[in-house]
């Protein structure tokens, strides 16, 4: 199967803590395995078996924090140089949460030279998934608001579970907060402007069957079988050649991608400008409230 080809030999299943868990199929050798134990810092988690998954486990609810996704960034940026890995299944180690998306606490009570390494931290994610060479699959086993929507947003195909207690979006505007363009232009790039304009607006948060009519999510499975229609899909995907998947995915992206690259600096001064903003932070300090008062 293409899948296996790219993953190379048999490795055993290995897990290491942290934040991210990837797993990796196939290694050349135990000298090629012992050279991937890198991947176990704080917050990676690396497994080597059948098939190349990322997995974000931070506990509970996978949200983004800074460290979250620094480690990401490190990680993928590993997997991207490795030419033994040509696809990426990113999911949650984690039932009923794919991830709540930005970490929000990164968002109040903090420095400005804070909240710019945060917002730089966030760019660099987006940057680093949306333009991947590998195929990246989203395996998204539960619900994923915000920044959560954004990384399913970054890979070539979403998977998610069928269950409509899990919901799926960009729900910025019920934070009192505005998705940045590079947001909104990721969400046209995957369902098209008038779908974008309203589900904005309104802030929208899609049920999985709802996500799959206006084409958020590519399908819809069980639960349990989420991960392995992923590493079903990967192995179609990897059928292709690479270069010109990989060419055809730049032409597709590389707009977007140099948008962001060209006003890097300033949206970072627009985040933090807006993010000290005394009302900006009592809207974010409502919505945390709020969300601990649910119990
Ligand atoms: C002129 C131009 C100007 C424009 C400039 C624009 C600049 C840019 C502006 C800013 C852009 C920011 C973009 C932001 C993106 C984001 O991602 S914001 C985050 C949005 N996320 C959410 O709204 C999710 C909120 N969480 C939930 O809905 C639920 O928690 C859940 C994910 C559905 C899970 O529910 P459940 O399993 O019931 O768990 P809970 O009990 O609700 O939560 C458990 C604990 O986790 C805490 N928590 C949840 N989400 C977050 C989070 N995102 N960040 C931090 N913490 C979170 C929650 O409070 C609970 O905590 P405890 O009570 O302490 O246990």
């Amino acid at each position: 199967m293409a899948a296996q080809a790219v993953l190379r030999s048999s490795a055993p299943a290995r897990l290491l803590s942290g934040s991210f868990y990837i797993r990796k199929g196939v290694l050349a050798s135990w000298q090629h395995y012992q050279s991937r134990r890198p991947f176990s810092n704080e917050k990676v988690l690396v497994e080597l078996d059948e098939s190349t998954v990322m997995k974000m486990k931070n506990p509970p609810v996978n949200s983004l924090s800074l460290d979250v996704l620094t480690e990401f960034s490190i990680s993928l940026e590993k997997l991207e140089i490795d030419r033994g890995c040509r696809g990426v299944i990113l999911t949650s180690a984690f039932p009923k949460i794919f991830s709540a998306g930005l970490d929000i606490t990164e968002m109040c009570g903090k420095s400005a030279e804070h909240y710019a390494a945060f917002w730089r931290a966030v760019q660099e994610m987006w940057l680093k998934l949306y333009g991947s060479n590998m195929v990246t699959i989203a395996a998204i086993n539960g619900s994923s608001p915000a920044g959560g929507c954004l990384m399913a947003m970054c890979c070539d195909y979403r998977i998610m579970a069928d269950n409509p207690k899990f919901a799926i979006g960009l729900n910025e505007t019920q934070l009192g907060i505005v998705a940045p363009f590079w947001f909104k232009e990721t969400m046209v790039n995957t369902v098209g402007n008038r779908v974008t304009e309203q589900s904005l607006q309104l802030g929208q948060m899609y049920p999985a069957p709802d996500a799959l009519k206006i084409g958020l999510v590519d399908k819809l499975v069980t639960e349990e079988k989420v991960q392995s229609t992923a590493v079903a899909a990967m192995s179609q995907w990897l059928a292709v050649p690479d270069h010109a998947r990989q060419i055809t995915k730049s032409i597709m992206r590389k707009p977007t991608i140099d948008n962001l690259v060209k006003h890097r600096e300033a949206d970072i001064n627009n985040f933090v400008s807006f993010i000290t903003k005394d009302s900006i932070q009592k809207s974010l300090q409502v919505y945390m409230d709020r969300l601990k008062q649910k119990k």
